[in-house]
């Protein structure tokens, strides 16, 4: 079993008065400004340019830098930029403008791991990876508690990397629930493999076809709403709660029993093969080849496919059941 760091192992005293640039005001460099400036930290927001992330960034009371100017006294960076910009604004921002030994601070092992960024042999570098979103990053940390995250470090030079990997974790509040010491490889495969096989990809896939199965056989898209992406949340919760067997326990037993046998059927040994087939390509470095491909080609694939999610049927339909439900949700 590996090891889980609590809120009393850890301490901001490793980091605390150092000079934290955030880079990035998106899904998860706003949630981390803001925790760990409420944690009583220092951090600075450092940008590219002035758009969207630097006004929101002023409105919630930073004063945002250009990133070549942040890092310039920086003693922590922390790369909260999407995983394919951030080769290009390492090599032409910070590489040769950050302080030398300056830590290097990543949120998924993305660019380490397939080595389109090489630190520089000074710097210690570290990962907080967040297993949850990033709003809800904020959204745990303002009612006391945090998403848990993994832990790793690459490059040890102070031999503190990990207290101060441990502190930023509890600055976030990820230290509430609990962090897990893991490698950069280990975190890298394994998020991308659950992004792309459950958590985003399997999941939106079962949805998209459970639905259409049901409205191509004549039933109202209402009620397919219900059922096949609605309910969802409920059994989910069901299960971050109760474990898989709490959920079983809580529904009735002719689910219990149709789910079982006919689950099994419907995820079967070619549905497994190919799960092994995601991961392999994960660990060759096929896949992130073929994303950096995609990135640098206009991101082209990615933009058709909002397009389409955005336009089908089940995000008509669900847009307005949305609206209903929201407001009739408990707050
Ligand atoms: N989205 C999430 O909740 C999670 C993200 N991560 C990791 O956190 C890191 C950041 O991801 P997100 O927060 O999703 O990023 P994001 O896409 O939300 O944030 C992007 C930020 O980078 C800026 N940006 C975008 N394109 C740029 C460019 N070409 N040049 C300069 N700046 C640019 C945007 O203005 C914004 O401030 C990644 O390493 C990701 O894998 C880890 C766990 C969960
Ligand atoms: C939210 C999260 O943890 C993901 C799915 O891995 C990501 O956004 O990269
Ligand atoms: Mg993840
Ligand atoms: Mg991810």
């Amino acid at each position: 079993m590996g090891k889980i760091y609590n809120d009393e192992e850890s301490s901001l005293d490793f980091v605390k008065g150092k000079k934290i640039v955030v880079l990035g005001y998106g899904n998860q460099g706003r949630a981390w400004a803001l925790n760990l400036r409420d944690s009583g930290l220092n951090v600075i927001v450092g940008l590219e340019r002035k758009g969207n992330s630097w006004i929101l960034a002023e409105k919630d009371g930073f004063e945002p830098k250009y990133i070549n100017d942040a890092v310039k006294d920086a003693d922590i960076l922390i790369f909260l930029l999407p995983d394919m910009v951030q080769r290009e604004v390492w090599e032409k921002s910070i590489m040769k403008n950050m302080k030398e030994g300056a830590d290097m601070v990543f949120a998924h092992g993305f660019n380490i791991h397939y080595k389109l960024i090489l630190p520089p042999k000074t710097s210690d570098v570290y990962m907080i990876a967040p297993k949850g979103p990033g709003n809800k990053v904020r959204e745990y940390f303002e009612k006391g508690g945090g998403v848990p995250a993994l832990i790793a470090v690459h490059q040890d030079i102070s031999g503190n990397a990990l207290n101060k990997a441990l502190a930023i974790a509890k600055g976030i509040g990820a230290t509430r629930p609990g962090v897990i010491e893991t490698t950069f490889k280990e975190e890298t495969e394994t998020d991308l493999f659950g992004e792309q096989v459950i958590l985003v990809g399997g999941i939106s896939e079962l949805m998209k076809n459970s639905f259409a199965t049901l409205v191509s056989k004549g039933y109202q898209p209402e009620v397919a709403y219900f059922e096949t992406i609605n309910e969802m949340k409920m059994i989910v919760d069901l299960i971050y709660e109760k474990g898989l067997s709490g959920m079983l326990r809580a529904v009735s037993d002719t689910a219990k029993y149709g789910g079982i046998t006919v689950g099994k059927d419907i995820i079967d040994e070619e549905v497994r093969k190919r799960m092994e087939k995601a991961l392999t390509r994960i660990q060759n470095g096929e896949f992130a080849n073929e994303w950096i491909e995609e990135y640098q080609r206009g991101m082209k694939t990615v933009k058709s496919n909002l397009n389409e999610v955005d336009n089908s049927l089940e995000e008509k339909i669900g847009k307005r059941l949305r609206d209903l439900i929201l407001k009739g949700s408990p707050k």
